[in-house]
């Protein structure tokens, strides 16, 4: 069931001259919801924010919002607001007079535009800068002052290209934590562009993962990491990226190469219902626990070389010729020793090779759970909450 203020992507396709960017797009973003557009450099991400906000045409297809069909409708008239990478602000206006700009141009009344603008000033730690030009603030101050312009407008969808990119590590990390709570306390429909993962995942209720210009995956953060649905997604999100391994399916095992695997029942159902022979098996280094020689069902090879992540180790051995990264914190062996390891097939993925799409997960991975794995999913699958008291007035500057 769609609400009035859902955005509506039917079979949208995007080009440029002969080059189509954007192929087929459906996707349906929820009112209220903060959605992240995630995905490789180049891969279309800010063209389809920009076709929301109406700063790009729509070659074919449709874009509906408030229920209406807007391809036409004029970027003024759609009810964003965007907070663009570099800050876009107006570098000859003081903080005060960028914020009050749009409101001003829209003819609100004074008394109104002030008390809007002394609401943000707070909720950004501004007030002490409000008579200074852009030139006289630091990087993080314009990322405020540019998502107060934005907020003050109240518009029902708020766009976000990359806002966070210019800051340094520690004030991103705080950056992201206020706008969860700028959005629990305005519940506008967020929709944000970047490339980073963790941003990704910390930041939103849903993912879009998007490769050249297709939709490869739309979920949760906790599905996309914990059940995605081919082999991108998997590569994609985590670091060091997911374990991606030939197998053949053959007598009722998964050989991988001179390795092979009896799979639990859950998985055989799976495989076997695929009617496909070849696969990649997926597993994440944090999933691999390497031991010392070979045991029964296991898979393994020789320790390459071992990473030193301070809190976790590195170690990469060689299996079947292909390189293989376990993370963990005990050593198996040192380098040139044999080592292996029983997967955790609760923390598998099975990809068909030809198509390069899961073959799905067993329902049994979702009942078996404890009551504290459940919440704990449940919990993360809403995205990242910040917890404000019922009549907190919100303030996000430390
Ligand atoms: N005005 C334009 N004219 C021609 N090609 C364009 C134009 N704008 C974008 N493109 C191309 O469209 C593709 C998608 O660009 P887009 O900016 O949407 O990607 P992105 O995923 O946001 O990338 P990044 O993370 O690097 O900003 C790219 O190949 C880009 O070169």
């Amino acid at each position: 069931m769609a609400n009035k203020k859902d955005i509506i992507f039917k079979n949208v396709e995007k080009t440029f001259g002969k080059t189509k960017v954007i192929e087929h797009l459906d996707l349906h973003i929820r009112e209220g919801e903060r959605l992240i557009l995630l995905g490789p450099s180049g891969c279309g991400k800010s063209t389809t924010l920009r076709m929301i906000a109406g700063l790009e045409t729509i070659s074919s297809g449709e874009l509906v919002m408030e229920g209406k069909c807007v391809n036409d409708v004029p970027a003024g008239k759609r009810g964003v607001s965007m907070v663009f990478q570099n800050y876009a602000l107006y570098p000859h206006m003081t903080v005060r007079d960028n914020i009050c700009y749009a409101l001003k141009a829209h003819k609100e009344e004074k008394e109104e535009i002030e008390k809007r603008l002394q609401m943000v000033l707070k909720i950004f730690g501004l007030e002490t800068y409000v008579n200074r030009k852009p030139k006289e603030l630091s990087g993080g101050q314009r990322q405020r002052v540019a998502l107060a312009r934005a907020l003050v407008k109240r518009s029902p969808y708020l766009l976000l290209d990359e806002p966070l990119s210019n800051l340094d590590a520690q004030l991103r990390l705080q950056a992201r934590k206020e706008l969860v709570k700028v959005h629990q306390y305005y519940h506008q429909t967020f929709i944000y562009v970047t490339h980073d993962q963790v941003e990704a995942m910390t930041l939103g209720n849903r993912i879009a993962l998007m490769r050249e210009g297709k939709l490869m995956m739309l979920d949760t953060p906790y599905n996309v990491y914990h059940r995605p649905a081919n082999v991108f997604t998997a590569k994609f999100i985590g670091s060091p990226a997911t374990n991606i391994i030939s197998a053949v399916w053959k007598n009722g095992l998964l050989h991988c190469g001179k390795y092979s695997l009896k799979l639990p029942d859950m998985w055989e159902k799976l495989i076997i219902a695929s009617k496909e022979t070849e696969f990649y098996l997926g597993i994440r280094p944090e999933h691999i626990h390497l031991h010392a020689g070979l045991s029964d069902n296991s898979l393994g090879g020789e320790v390459d070389y071992i990473e030193d992540y301070g809190n976790k180790m590195g170690i990469y051995f060689r299996m079947n010729g292909e390189e293989i990264i376990s993370v963990d914190n005990t050593i198996p062996g040192s380098s040139g020793s044999s080592v292996s390891f029983t997967p955790d097939f609760r923390h598998i993925y099975i990809f068909e090779k030809k198509s390069e799409n899961s073959i799905g997960y067993p329902p049994e991975l979702d009942i078996n759970i404890s009551a504290q794995e459940k919440m704990m999913r449940d919990i993360l699958s809403q995205g990242s909450q910040v917890k404000m008291g019922q009549d907190e007035v919100i303030h996000v500057h430390r």
